[in-house]
């Protein structure tokens, strides 16, 4: 791998949030620090965050994720306004630009919009600004209500198709977990930590249970299904856990840190 890195940055609303839902203001200022100095170390970052539909409904004073569709779009929209408000201060602080992108699964699927978003992304590295990514919740409905991973509908697949439209080296997953266990540590304690992974196997599958938290969506098998879109594009992606936000620093330098799925020879 290169030294000088493209790196997309992924990081849940387990990780953004507090339980009630609101902002965590501590790892938000930890991440744009982190991020604001891998640049200056010479990296090109670029921000994919979740947490807007969370931090919606606590902003808005629900009692809790709203079931309905409209009310989760709005959520998300209110919660996306205050997230991306914080992120900018945050980033302004260590000298930095921050850009919002708001995608939908059309964007990446018509090809004469992912051609703009391709180059609207390259503008923006070419001039030294972040990107700072979500789904577009408030449009692109079907997606938040499923889950179909064919378009978008979760930021894991998300990430992982943005790091293969910027041509990125790395993806990292930031979670409320260590890496890929090889069953779900909440319920089963003496799970393992899966290390490496260089090929994703109907086993691997297997390990991944369902959606995780109440305030985000994906769980594991949305990771891994990013995993795979990463790897085919010679993107090597590490899960990692975002309470140790500092572990971005050895995740670039290639230690062994969380799970690391490598990028396939071919993709390269
Ligand atoms: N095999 C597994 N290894 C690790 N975590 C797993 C596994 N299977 C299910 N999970 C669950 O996935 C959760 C992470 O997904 P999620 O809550 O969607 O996080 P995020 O908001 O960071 O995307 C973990 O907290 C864990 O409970
Ligand atoms: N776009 C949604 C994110 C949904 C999602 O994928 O959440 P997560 O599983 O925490 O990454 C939001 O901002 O709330």
């Amino acid at each position: 791998m290169k030294d000088k890195k493209r790196i997309v940055v992924k990081v849940g609303t387990s990780t953004l949030t507090h339980e009630s839902g609101a902002p965590n203001l501590r790892r938000m200022e930890q991440l744009a620090r982190i991020l604001a100095d891998l640049k200056g170390a010479g990296h090109e970052v670029i921000l994919v965050f979740s947490g807007a539909i969370a931090v919606g409904t606590s902003r808005l004073g629900l009692e809790e994720r709203p079931k309905e569709l409209r009310m989760k779009q709005a959520a998300a929209a209110v919660g996306q306004c205050r997230m991306m408000h914080i992120f900018d201060q945050f980033f302004a602080e260590y000298n930095q630009s921050a850009a919002q992108i708001l995608l939908t699964g059309d964007d990446v699927e018509i090809p004469v919009r992912e051609e703009h978003l391709r180059r609207t992304f390259s503008a923006l590295l070419e001039m030294g600004v972040i990107p700072v990514v979500n789904e577009n919740d408030s449009v692109s409905s079907a997606e938040i209500e499923t889950g179909n991973h064919k378009v978008l509908g979760d930021n894991d697949t998300l990430s992982a198709i943005v790091a293969k439209l910027c041509g990125a080296d790395l993806l990292v997953l930031l979670s409320d977990i260590d890496g890929l266990y090889d069953s779900d540590p909440k319920e089963n304690p003496g799970a393992k930590l899966l290390h490496r992974v260089e090929e994703l196997t109907p086993e691997i599958f297997e390990m991944a249970g369902g959606a995780g938290t109440w305030r985000g969506t994906g769980g594991m098998a949305t990771k891994l299904s990013a995993a795979g879109i990463a790897m085919a594009a010679g993107c090597d992606m590490v899960i990692a856990n975002g309470a140790r936000m500092e572990d971005l620093y050895g995740i670039v330098e290639e230690r062994a840190i969380g799970t690391r799925f490598l990028a396939s020879a071919e993709g390269k």
